[in-house]
């Protein structure tokens, strides 16, 4: 169906040609493979050279007439005034748009690339499917109230067959005087088994271990009944606080503090409270003193409640059946649909958001705008300088952009994996450069738990480490290309320390940087989400769906409670939930409403 193929590549072995050839057929084909994926141009990797690893091949593939993503479903009519317009569809828009099309609402998704689940979505190279981010996937268990993804899917009529992964994280930790060989942990499915574990490796703080993690589970527990929806809406709390007083006076009592406070109550030995710190690190990018106390209970316990299970077929299939669902409901997606501008009318108190703009001169409107974009990227670009609230001034004076990532998306041959290597690793050699960009090592092989993401006899392997944006810019396209090859062969040089073998197994390879996340992903700088910039109160801080400006939410990551699949789930939650009131469709008390919010805004502008 593609109209042309262009290959351009600097080696011209026979086996090179042949993989070039058969790596033209496989992105034109993996267009169709992968539920219309249409490539426009696709700098790639193959196998060609002496070491049998990567050469640069540029593949240009001109789309077919029809983009294939819009055979499908009729495209979602402009002339409607929708009850919401989202704007893109990660996780969090996605979950925003199925909770309100479950209501009955008509919703939008407007998304600029052409799979849905942004950060989570996934995509298709010469058989194998990569995971954009993530592998690791926490709320798909199936009890308590904490399993947001399985929530959100079931409010669509939908859910995914998943493998339950035995450990969530083998940890690689650096050497120590108690640990000559360096500090190996597992972090097991079984709660007593990974505190025993742990517990064996720093006999001296038994209890400490007990205490901490016990602390966590207080958290999680009163999480876990209740119902998950917007705290901006005071008839819910009411309602959940008559419930279950007790938890919600435990939640309350969190929400203003940090995990390396507690930490440091029942804990002493420096290099355990350096394993607290990575255990926050790798999933909320900043140490245990600034990650919310609420947060850290919800990771540190859910891996053990619901487990970590991955979804069969990869973690894109959490967008693809959500967007199923969508539409199932009578709402629509469009992809290729990139919104340039957020229209307001009126000034002042009085403005409103009233839709949106696409690049290709579309408007869709709607009585509810929600942005799933970052908080840089909705007030700074898709809002006129004049609408930029005073709120989001705040907002960038506690709150920074966290980096990004460096990523390699690598097929290799099975023998490279000894029997027994766990699905996810982090590797840190040196405590001092855990925060460094590219000091920690994050690797995800999520074909040990769902073989039929590569191709028989071969797994994928998953290096990321963090990054910042500015490592690669203004370099010409060679060099570019030359840095992210050279800093990719250092990383795995590094994990070859714990796999041996892992380059020379290696029959695929795909790296992205900052850039490629800022570009594919439309997030500012490729950045993760917003860190905070100082010491936080806890969560207090942290912007809830409303804005300052009327008709106008976010959802996402740059709302409370920030980065992770299963927090922008329940930011999804809270954000439909508010909406739904606001328009009418879910009971409110108005007066209760207006004053509570006026409290919570007071307490949150001093937090
Ligand atoms: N960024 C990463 O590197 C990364 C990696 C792994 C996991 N994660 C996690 O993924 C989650 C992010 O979820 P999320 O729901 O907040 O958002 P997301 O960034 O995953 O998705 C946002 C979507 O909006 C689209 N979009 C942005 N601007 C647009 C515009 N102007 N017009 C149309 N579409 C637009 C993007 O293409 C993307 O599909 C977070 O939990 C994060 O921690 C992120
Ligand atoms: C008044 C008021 C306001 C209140 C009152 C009280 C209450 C009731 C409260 C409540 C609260 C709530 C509900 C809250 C909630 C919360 C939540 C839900 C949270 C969640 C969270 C989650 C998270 C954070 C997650 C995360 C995750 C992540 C990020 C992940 C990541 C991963 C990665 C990166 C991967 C790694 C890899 C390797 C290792 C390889």
């Amino acid at each position: 169906m593609a109209q042309s193929t262009l290959i351009d590549c600097s080696s011209t072995s026979l086996r090179c040609q042949q993989q070039q050839r058969r790596q033209a057929h496989n992105l034109a084909s993996s267009s169709s493979r992968c539920q219309g994926y249409p490539i426009l141009k696709v700098a790639s990797k193959h196998t060609c050279d002496r070491r049998n690893i990567t050469v640069s091949a540029i593949a240009t593939v001109a789309l077919p007439a029809q983009p294939l993503l819009q055979t499908g479903p009729p495209k979602a009519p402009t002339e409607l005034e929708y009850d919401a317009v989202v704007i893109g569809s990660g996780i969090g828009g996605l979950t925003t748009a199925t909770q309100l099309a479950a209501k009955g609402a008509k919703v939008v998704v407007l998304e600029k690339y052409v799979i849905p689940g942004g950060s989570a979505g996934h995509f298709h190279r010469e058989g194998y499917t990569f995971d954009v981010g993530s592998s690791m996937m926490f709320g798909m268990g199936q009890e308590g109230t904490t399993n947001l993804i399985t929530r959100a899917l079931a409010a669509v009529g939908k859910s995914l067959e998943t493998v339950p992964d035995p450990t969530q994280i083998h940890y690689h930790l650096p050497r120590s005087a108690a640990h000559p060989n360096g500090l190996e942990v597992k972090v097991w499915r079984e709660y007593k088994e990974f505190v025993e574990e742990l517990s064996q490796q720093f006999p001296h703080e038994r209890e400490g271990i007990r205490k901490f993690y016990g602390e966590c589970w207080a958290v999680f527990n009163a999480l876990n009944s209740l119902e998950l929806k917007s705290l901006e809406e005071p008839r819910y709390l009411l309602g959940e606080f008559a419930k279950h007083p007790l938890a919600c006076l435990t939640l309350a009592s969190y929400l203003p503090s940090n995990t390396g406070d507690v930490a440091r109550k029942y804990i002493r030995d420096p290099e355990l409270l350096s394993f607290i710190d990575i255990e926050c690190y790798c999933w909320s990018t900043v140490l245990a003193e600034h990650t919310p106390m609420i947060n850290a209970g919800m990771v540190f316990c859910d891996r053990h409640f619901g487990g970590i299970n991955y979804p069969v077929g990869g973690v894109g299939r959490i967008g693809e059946e959500l967007v199923a669902g969508l539409q199932e409901k009578g709402s629509h997606i469009e992809y290729k649909a990139n919104v340039k501008q957020i229209i307001v009318e009126g000034e002042g108190e009085s403005a409103k958001a009233v839709g949106v703009r696409l690049a290709d001169g579309r408007v869709f409107r709607g009585k509810t705008v929600v942005s799933n974009a970052t908080r840089w990227d909705t007030f700074e670009r898709l809002l006129a300088d004049k609408d930029m609230p005073e709120a989001e001034e705040l907002f960038r004076k506690r709150y920074k952009k966290s980096p990004s990532f460096v990523s390699i998306h690598m097929g290799v041959r099975a023998e490279a994996l000894p029997a027994g290597t766990q699905c996810h690793h982090i590797i840190v050699e040196d405590w001092a450069r855990m925060e460094d960009p590219l000091g920690t090592l994050f690797v995800s092989i999520p074909t040990l738990l769902d073989p039929s993401l590569s191709p028989d006899g071969t797994h994928i392997v998953h290096i990321f480490s963090p990054d910042w944006i500015d490592n690669y810019k203004g370099l010409a396209p060679e060099e570019y290309e030359r840095k992210k090859e050279a800093v990719a062969d250092a990383l795995v040089a590094r994990v070859e320390a714990h796999l041996p073998g892992l380059a020379a197994a290696t029959v695929f390879r795909e790296v992205g940087t900052p850039r490629t996340h800022r570009r594919f992903l439309n997030r500012e700088d490729g950045s993760y989400g917003p860190i905070p910039s100082r010491r936080p109160l806890g969560m207090l801080g942290m912007p809830f769906n409303r804005t300052a400006i009327k008709g106008l939410y976010c959802v996402g990551d740059s709302t409370f409670p920030g980065q992770g699949v299963n927090a922008v789930v329940f930011s999804g939650f809270g954000c439909a939930h508010r909406v739904l009131c606001d328009q009418g469709k879910q009971p409110i008390i108005p007066v209760l409403d207006q004053g509570y919010n006026a409290v919570l805004g007071a307490v949150r502008d001093r937090a």
